[in-house]
């Protein structure tokens, strides 16, 4: 979830506390729950969504990015894996704006220095990050956790009871139905399963029509039928959203990825097909220590 989602939703779960306790002010109409966006256009005709060279960030002295350089193309399904500690969530951080690396370059599209903009303002812009557990509004519906999420600009006029225009219900409806949770509309998030508070999490950052997503072991703690859902529902995405998914589970990697990118000490050690890299002695050697 975004910082700012979910400093909104935090807002927003105390007015709907407010009118259920009969105090909302001017009807609820100050409440704008509304975001700002600045989202644009991201340049790709270079063939690049993301692009990331010779990016090292240290702490205390340690290199956990280590000269990382690595490009994404437009609508693909980047998977990334590694040993613990590689690297992935540090390299997640510096692309979110969440830790500035020391030295090197991070692009979104070939025109956006992404190393200038805060957390918020990178979200804003189309990249949205799923942490590994869920953070869905366990109080609020599934529904209203979706509305909530909506890209919209209704500055001090919004309220909590603000009328979906028709584009606007179409959406929800096209994401419910992406994130098999068309049935459960007006289920509270918190009786959800956890396979299904991911994917609601999935259909919020959708709301936000991310450009590119950010996925963080996205299935761990995952049924087998959620597991094989989940890789059904990044398939769909694919195309229509760049992704990058950092996963443990080989499995799930093997039904979703085309390239997969071996992190390795802060650095890319090998990038392929899974049969490639897990063909690759390099990697062989890292995963079982030999
Ligand atoms: N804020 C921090 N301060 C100090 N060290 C850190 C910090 N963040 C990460 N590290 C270290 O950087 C290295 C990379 O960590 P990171 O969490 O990015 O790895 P990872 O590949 O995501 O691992 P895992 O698969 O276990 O989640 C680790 O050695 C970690 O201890």
């Amino acid at each position: 979830m975004t910082p700012d989602l979910f400093e909104e939703g935090a807002k927003r779960l105390e007015r709907k506390e407010q009118v259920l306790r009969g105090k909302t002010e001017s009807g609820g109409r100050s409440a704008g729950f509304a975001r700002p966006h600045t989202a644009g256009e991201v340049d790709v005709t270079h063939g690049r969504i993301l692009y990331l060279e010779d990016v090292t960030v240290s702490f205390d002295g340690f290199k956990a990015i280590n000269n990382l350089s690595l490009d994404i193309a437009p609508g693909e399904l980047r998977c990334i894996i590694g040993p613990n500690g590689a690297g992935k969530t540090t390299m997640m951080d510096i692309i979110t704006g969440k830790t500035r690396p020391d030295s090197g370059t991070v692009f979104f599209g070939s025109t956006i220095d992404l190393l200038r903009y805060t957390e918020p303002e990178i979200a804003q812009m189309g990249i949205g990050r799923k942490f590994q557990k869920p953070t869905v509004f366990e109080q609020l519906t599934v529904f209203e956790n979706l509305e909530l999420a909506l890209k919209t600009n209704k500055g001090v006029k919004a309220s909590m009871f603000f009328r979906l225009d028709s584009g606007e219900s179409d959406r929800v409806a096209e994401v419910l139905h992406t994130i098999h949770l068309a049935d459960s509309v007006t289920r509270l998030a918190g009786t959800l399963s956890h396979g299904q508070k991911q994917w609601l999490e999935i259909g919020m950052l959708l709301m936000q029509d991310p450009k590119l997503l950010l996925l963080d072991e996205p299935v761990a703690g995952m049924t087998d039928e959620e597991t094989s859902r989940t890789a059904e529902l990044f398939l769909t995405l694919k195309g229509k959203h760049s992704l990058m998914v950092v996963e443990h589970d080989m499995s799930f990697i093997k039904v979703i990825s085309e390239i997969v990118t071996v992190l390795s000490e802060g650095s890319v050690l090998a990038q392929g097909t899974l049969e490639q890299v897990q063909n690759d002695e390099r990697v062989i050697e890292v995963y079982l220590g030999r």
